[in-house]
């Protein structure tokens, strides 16, 4: 899936802001302008797994649409997703909890990054060699707990969000790469040296306990890839159908991801089951940007100094809206 193309919109460069969906069309006030297909890549975090469906996202409906998901997964991911869970529940002690931990530590900066993911990539050639050697995979485990090497630290959400990604790759390597790899990269994604261990010790954890059917798909240049587009592309999913409800996890939504931000939107965008709805929240004429918030409804109590601060920490960027660009002068 390149970028999306439809009769009221088309994808094109914007002035300061990359790539950006613009009506081609007039658009009237509530008509659909897109509806995105399900993630490519996605967690829900571990603590929801319980109450959250796996399939459609629905809060408190248990596990209705279990069949449907367990046929989706096919049997590679079934056995991907058993593998991991048993790796999970045997290091119960080392568990952590990334996503919702403050930055106590500075960004790390490129050598760092670059130092950590050669020594990830390393362990990780040496934890294929031996698994190219025996069939089996729990002694590997074992062998490799035991050496000090070994990263002990496990962060569920972050081996979940990978393993859906590389799942996404190894069934639809096509689409992957024209929909996931072309999305705006974020090259220095981690919040925190420790964020970084995280994210490159769940790609070593996945090496060793992926079935090897998966093995193709779970590689360095994949993980690193999922970790960089998630930086600016993903879309929180919430227990209700928008932002403001509670933060569940978050997805990788490569055709709804062309939709840049205004502190005046003329769309809203609402999450049905798995994926989401753009709707135009007012008329909008051929030639016009179709944009979001990026900033949940605060737009509309902050300065342009608070907003353009909020998106330049969370997002990287200066906001160059109209309404930005009007207020700052
Ligand atoms: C979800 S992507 C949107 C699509 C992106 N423009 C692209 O070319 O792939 C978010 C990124 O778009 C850019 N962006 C979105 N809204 C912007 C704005 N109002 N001003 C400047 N850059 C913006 C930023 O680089 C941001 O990290």
């Amino acid at each position: 899936m390149p970028p999306p193309t439809s009769d009221l919109f088309a994808v094109q460069e914007i002035n300061h802001a990359g790539r950006g969906v613009v009506a081609s069309d007039s658009i009237h006030p509530d008509t659909v302008v897109y509806q995105s297909t399900p993630p490519a890549a996605h967690v829900v975090f571990r603590q929801y797994r319980q109450e959250v469906c796996a399939d459609c996202f629905f809060y408190d409906r248990g596990q209705p649409c279990h069949e449907q998901w367990r046929a989706k997964q096919g049997a590679v991911g079934l056995e991907a997703w058993t593998k991991l869970h048993d790796f999970i529940q045997s290091k119960s002690k080392s568990i952590t909890n990334n996503h919702s931990l403050p930055s106590l530590t500075p960004k790390p900066d490129e050598d760092e990054v670059r130092r950590t993911w050669e020594a990830a990539g390393q362990t990780a050639m040496s934890l294929r060699q031996s698994r190219a050697s025996t069939a089996e995979s729990e002694t590997i485990l074992r062998r490799t707990a035991a050496n000090s090497a070994w990263p002990q630290v496990v962060d569920p959400d972050i081996l979940s969000y990978l393993l859906s990604g590389c799942l996404y790759h190894n069934k639809e390597v096509a689409s992957y790469m024209a929909d996931v790899a072309e999305l705006e990269m974020d090259t220095m994604p981690y919040r925190s040296t420790p964020d970084l261990q995280a994210h490159s010790n769940s790609y070593i954890q996945l090496t060793a306990c992926a079935p090897g059917e998966l093995l193709s798909s779970v590689t360095e240049s994949v993980c690193q890839t999922l970790i960089s587009a998630a930086s600016h592309n993903s879309f929180g999913i919430h227990a209700g159908s928008t932002d403001g409800d509670e933060y569940l996890g978050y997805g990788l939504y490569p055709g709804a991801s062309y939709f840049n931000h205004s502190c005046r939107p003329n769309i809203r965008k609402q999450r049905v089951g798995a994926g989401w709805e753009f709707r135009a929240s007012k008329g909008i004429t051929p030639g016009e940007q179709c944009c979001i918030t990026y900033l949940g409804g605060d737009e509309e109590v902050c300065t342009v100094t608070e907003r353009r601060s909020r998106l330049k920490v969370h997002w990287g960027f200066t906001c160059a809206c109209k309404q930005c660009v009007e207020e700052a002068g």
